[in-house]
């Protein structure tokens, strides 16, 4: 099972280590293609945007589910999710804020949760890898 992890660089690394914790709970149900989201000290300069761009399109392609945690809000996840969907991607969304997006959680497609605690979205994991 390939999984793309999505989560916010250039809108805002505050979830960073969240992230890197949601990752390692991914890595149990498959490889997760996406690691360096969820690294603290992430440099981006050494490639351009295009190859950014073009790398991450052929991980989003080869994978088989989409994971995205959208409580900070990033055109690149937004970019993702459409492009995932458009590739009829399985796309699970979660978000800790009391709403998000009306495009992600008004899409019948995609899969929207809200949590609280990391301990709650551990348990949604495994429900939902289980359905795959
Ligand atoms: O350096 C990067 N590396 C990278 O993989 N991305 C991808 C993966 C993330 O899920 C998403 C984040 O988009 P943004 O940077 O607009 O918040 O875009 C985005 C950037 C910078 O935009």
């Amino acid at each position: 099972m390939k999984i793309y992890f999505s989560g916010s660089i250039r809108g805002g690394r505050e979830d960073a280590e969240l992230y890197a914790q949601i990752i390692e709970e991914l890595k149990q149900y498959g490889e997760v293609l996406t690691e360096h989201i969820g690294q603290m000290d992430l440099q981006e300069e050494e490639i351009t945007d295009e190859q950014i761009h073009n790398q991450d399109m052929a991980w989003l392609t080869a994978s088989d589910i989409i994971i995205a945690e959208v409580t900070v809000p990033s055109l690149g996840v937004g970019y993702e999710i459409g492009r995932g969907l458009e590739m009829k991607k399985p796309i699970y969304c979660f978000h800790r804020t009391e709403k998000t997006s009306a495009m992600i959680s008004g899409c019948k497609e995609i899969e929207t949760y809200k949590y609280d605690q990391k301990e709650e979205i551990k348990a949604l994991f495994s429900k939902l890898f289980q359905e795959q």
